[in-house]
């Protein structure tokens, strides 16, 4: 068995006084009625593993109200391996702890991987395509720590371009400099990206035939710089953006903003040649976003040789009865992994019998 989660330990934690809980190398049912801490333990195992958090939360939120500070911690076994990380919470600031050691929360997810399914996924498909992107994104921020700087180095000269570009003699100069700097970090930016999204796609293709007996998913890359990007290297791509920014100057000047590059991006999503936005079923459209889910578990072992820890808050009693047999054996394959429900009763009861369940209360 691969590096797992063994413990947490939650310390002033959101609404948790001192809590710990052991954890199943298989699945463990966090069971409670609402607003009992599940997401909140949740959000722990998600900070120690991805480093960040879905909640986006500032510092000061996570830490129980009225008290100084917070500590999670968590133990990681596997193969032989003895591995404790942990967060420190106060003020504006988390600090990160592996082995005792200071860390940075980028390393967290070089240990161990988590991908996390919650209810707001389920409207994937159909939302706007901010999260769509955000979603490769923070797969790929975990997947590898160089993804991680060369995103937010150019999402902060994409942010400096647009503050130019809002002022009302913008130097047209120092624009030529952001161009350079935009369209090379937005080339290196989307080579990355496009690298992860096709090795998703591989996968997303084979798990959703499984889930969707007799249906074709596929998906696109749709970029603001043109159809086809795939084939390009990094410096063809930095001359298209910087091509790109120099026909659509006139109109980023007048919207004082930046209207091309990897900051508008999207997926589409077709299943048998029909676009999944405008025609797919609700059914469909959730099918999506699991079998996305579970393509991001396969590629997180391809990537870092691990199992990644599987967070599933709350979608049991959202999904209907063929997706949620399609979830209960894909994590039946093995993969440690960790779901909240109010009611056991979503649960079959072959999962049942093999899961562990904790219950959380007040
Ligand atoms: N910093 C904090 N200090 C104290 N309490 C907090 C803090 N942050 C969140 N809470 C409380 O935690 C509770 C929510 O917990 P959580 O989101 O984990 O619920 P849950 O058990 O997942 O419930 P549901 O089943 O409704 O999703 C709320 O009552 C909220 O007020």
């Amino acid at each position: 068995m691969g590096l797992h989660v063994k413990t947490l330990g939650m310390r002033d934690w959101r609404n948790f006084g001192e809590k710990s809980i052991d954890f199943a190398d298989g699945m463990t049912i966090l069971a409670g009625r609402n607003a009992v801490g599940k997401t909140n333990t949740v959000e722990a195992l998600q900070m120690l593993t991805a480093g960040v958090t879905f909640r986006k939360a500032k510092p000061s939120q996570q830490v129980r109200e009225d008290c100084a500070a917070a500590k999670i911690s968590a133990r990681l076994e596997g193969d032989g391996r003895v591995i404790d990380v942990s967060c420190e919470v106060e003020g504006k600031r988390r600090r990160f702890f592996k082995n005792g050691k200071k860390c940075s929360s980028q390393d967290l997810p070089e240990t161990l991987m988590s991908v996390l399914f919650n209810p707001d996924d389920l409207s994937f498909v159909k939302r706007g395509a901010s999260y769509r992107r955000d979603e490769l994104d923070s797969f790929g921020r975990q997947a590898n720590r160089g993804y991680a700087k060369v995103l937010s180095a150019y999402l902060r000269s994409v942010e400096q371009r647009n503050r130019l570009l809002k002022e009302d003699y913008p130097d047209l100069a120092l624009l030529d400099a952001w161009d350079a700097s935009v369209s090379l970090g937005g080339a290196t930016l989307l080579a990355a990206r496009l690298r992860l999204f096709d090795r998703l796609r591989h996968y997303l293709r084979d798990i959703y035939r499984e889930i969707a007996t007799g249906e074709e998913l596929d998906c696109r890359y749709v970029s603001s710089l043109g159809e086809d990007l795939g084939a390009r290297t990094r410096d063809e791509l930095c001359d298209l953006f910087a091509r790109k920014l120099e026909e659509g100057r006139q109109d980023d000047l007048r919207r004082q903003q930046t209207l091309v590059g990897p900051q508008r991006d999207d997926i589409a999503f077709t299943i048998d040649g029909r676009d999944a936005r405008a025609y797919g079923s609700q059914g469909q459209q959730r099918s999506i976003v699991l079998a996305w889910k579970m393509a991001e578990v396969r590629l997180s072992q391809e990537v870092v040789g691990e199992q990644p820890l599987l967070l599933l808050d709350d979608v049991m009693s959202e999904l209907d009865e063929d997706r949620r047999d399609a979830m209960t054996r894909f994590v039946q394959s093995g993969i440690q992994t960790v779901v909240t429900t109010t009611n056991l009763g979503y649960f079959p009861e072959e999962l049942l019998l093999d899961a562990k369940v904790v219950r959380i209360d007040e």
